[in-house]
């Protein structure tokens, strides 16, 4: 792999530096790099791969880091980094004390706005934009979004301000590709194809090279600008009628085109859009072929590509709520299926495939998606809305106003809760239990393994009203489900340890909300508690709760999820309900943000494996352990 131009390039003055010419040798060995580098950390391949030539082009035209790029969802700024200074550091990414996945304000003063989550990128920009305006600076901004990420309804709350914002500097970038994570749904995609097929896009890219030969760029624009007003090429696009100035669609891979479109545009004023169009997984064969396999992977050899594994891994949560989707399904045609961009994440491939007309992919639009499960639950449906916890932050006034206070009959099924691993703090699903315990009429369920994330989604949906199981990525402790659709009592814990020598003086008892039931049980083998699996943070087991807290010395709760409004808030607040005065020791997430990382080593640091969950309960209540309690490692 050459790497002779890559070398010289430190920072983007140096890709400044260098002939216009040498731009296609730097992105032909800038993408083989990407590619290098991501088959051995892993990490988001195909959006990187169709970002190449376009990151080139911003670098190379405008003057970054004065100007701002913002990126949408982030998830493709890999060449971006590499041009920025973090070549080296991409061996590190998304490992702890790595450079992150996304852009980050912290990591670098090219990364102008932290992302992970999609579609902020044009309110970032503009708000920027303004920013600049209001100070007199002379700025360029520029918001680079992908066409999965443009189906949310943000973006276009930001092009409505946007247009009419007058004296701005704001670059739209649309990156259409064609794709989201999973095809593209949606009327706005069919309006994006419509622009990008047949006589269109053949003029468009014809006028352009006839531009680019011939005539002064920046008049040359300014006669298409005013053809198109006049609607004498083709009728005024939606970004027109908008108030954007609409270029393109051009071809995103021809830096022959992208540079000197780019600089001409650069030269105007007010609200542009630029329509680029990309292949996700651009130059690598495999990924052109499958960009929904090579979205996200995980390591791999690229001379042979993504193999299966040999044995068959454990399964996870997201296949255990699979199966159960399709046999629920299969046994209740009131079943309607719901996620918003993340049908391969949430497990609803084969949902799909048997249950076409009752899967619905919304696109990147969670507050849709909960209010849409809404309206099919006022008709006496039975939607159920997976989501990965993170994303239902974007839903949840939608969750209380239009769901909850309805007491309408949604299930959610909330993945991805707790710490995720590679993706980091933007991903992480720590606030759930606390920001749906406050809600009332909200049933939310704990599962400690993947059996009980079966039952409690089936107990969940029979509920009737709204209620959430959430459970976290990857797999639990190995359990494998019964293939019933059983229920357990709404609202009952179970205690799963006794303590051979519980008093009202001495003795632990463990609360244990979800997986972390499996390391507080092996913590308790040593201390010889009594451990509890607690199955539902609301409504609590009050009952079970003072009744262990009159045979125990002192409580202990755990989970995986923020301790501030927790379900150890929860315990403590049914104590002091009912007058209850004992010590109470609440283990869980703490009030910062957790960096990327391997999810069980970010666990282990925080005191949450077995261990830790020992030493903590033997720092706190050695003095009051049960007579059982084996004496502490040395
Ligand atoms: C609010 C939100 N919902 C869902 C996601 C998950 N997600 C990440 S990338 C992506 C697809 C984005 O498609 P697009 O913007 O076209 O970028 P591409 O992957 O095609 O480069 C989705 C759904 C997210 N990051 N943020
Ligand atoms: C960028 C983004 O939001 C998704 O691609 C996300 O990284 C997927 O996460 P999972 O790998 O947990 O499905
Ligand atoms: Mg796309």
């Amino acid at each position: 792999m050459s790497t002779d131009l890559l070398n010289r390039i430190q920072s983007p003055a140096d890709l400044r530096a260098l002939d216009r010419r040498d731009l296609n040798q730097v992105a032909e060995e800038l993408r083989a790099f990407v590619l290098e580098s991501v088959s051995r950390t892993g990490g988001h391949l195909s959006s990187n791969l169709g970002t190449v030539e376009l990151t080139i082009a911003l670098h190379y035209v405008f003057d970054t880091p004065h100007d701002r790029i913002v990126w949408d969802v982030g998830h493709q700024t890999y060449p971006h980094k590499i041009l920025t200074g973090r070549r080296d550091s991409m061996a590190t990414l998304r490992q702890a004390g790595g450079i992150s996945g996304f852009p980050k304000r912290t990591e670098s003063e090219y990364d102008a706005f932290g992302t992970a989550h999609s579609s902020t990128s044009i309110s970032a920009a503009l708000g920027m934009a303004v920013a600049s305006r209001n100070a007199g600076m002379d700025r360029q901004h520029i918001a680079v979004i992908g066409d999965g990420s443009m189906s949310a309804g943000m973006a276009f709350e930001a092009l409505n301000n946007g247009g009419v914002t007058s004296d701005i500097n704001l670059l739209v970038i649309l990156n259409d590709n064609d794709m989201s994570i999973s095809p593209p749904v949606g009327a706005l995609n069919r309006y994006l194809a419509r622009l990008m097929s047949g006589r269109f896009y053949a003029a468009a890219k014809n006028v352009s090279k006839a531009v680019l030969a011939h005539v002064p760029p920046v008049l040359e624009l300014a006669r298409r600008l005013e053809e198109h007003a006049k609607g004498m090429v083709t009728p005024a696009t939606l970004f027109e009628e908008l108030g954007f100035n609409y270029v393109g669609p051009i071809d995103g891979h021809d830096l022959e085109s992208l540079v000197p479109t780019l600089q001409n545009m650069r030269k105007l004023t007010g609200p542009r859009f630029l329509h680029v169009v990309t292949r996700k997984g651009q130059g690598y064969k495999l990924a052109e072929a499958d960009p929904v396999l090579y979205h996200g992977p995980g390591k791999f050899d690229p001379a042979v590509g993504i193999r299966k594994p040999g044995t068959p891994p454990k399964q996870t949560f997201t296949q255990v709520f699979g199966d159960w989707l399709c046999d629920t399904a299969a046994a209740d045609t009131r079943l309607v299926g719901i996620t918003p961009a993340m049908r391969e994440g949430s497990g609803m491939v084969e949902f799909e495939q048997r249950f076409p007309n009752r899967y619905f992919d919304v696109g990147i639009a969670e507050q849709h998606a909960v209010t849409f499960a809404a309206g099919i639950a006022c008709e006496g449906q039975k939607p159920v809305v997976a989501i990965y916890s993170t994303f239902l932050q974007r839903g949840y006034d939608q969750l209380v106003h239009d769901v909850a206070l309805q007491n309408l009959d949604v299930t959610f099924a909330l993945d991805r809760a707790g710490l995720v691993g590679a993706d980091g703090a933007t991903h992480a699903g720590n606030y759930d239990i606390a920001f749906l315990r406050c809600i009332p009429n909200m049933v939310i369920a704990t599962p400690s393994d993947e059996a009980e994330c079966r039952l409690l989604l089936s107990t969940c949906y029979e509920h009737v009203g709204p209620s959430s199981v959430r459970y976290p990525r990857g797999a639990g402790r190995g359990a494998i489900p019964a293939r019933t659709l059983d229920t357990v009592p709404v609202g009952k814990g179970i205690v799963r340890r006794e303590s051979s020598s519980a008093s009202a003086d001495r003795g632990v008892v463990i609360l244990a909300f979800g997986t972390m039931l499996v390391p507080a049980t092996a913590a308790a083998e040593s201390l010889d508690a009594t451990v509890v699996d607690m199955r539902f943070v609301k409504p609590l087991d009050r009952e079970l709760v003072l009744e262990l807290a009159a045979r125990h010395a002192a409580i202990v709760t755990i989970e995986e999820g923020c301790l501030m409004g927790g379900a150890g808030s929860a315990v403590t607040e049914a104590l002091n309900a009912a007058g209850v005065t004992m010590p109470v020791l609440q283990l869980g997430l703490p009030d910062q943000f957790i960096d990327h990382g391997d999810q069980a080593t970010l666990l282990a640091g925080l005191g949450l494996d077995a261990k830790g969950i020992e030493a903590s309960i033997r720092g706190r209540f050695a003095k009051v352990l049960g007579t059982g309690a084996k004496a502490a490692a040395a």
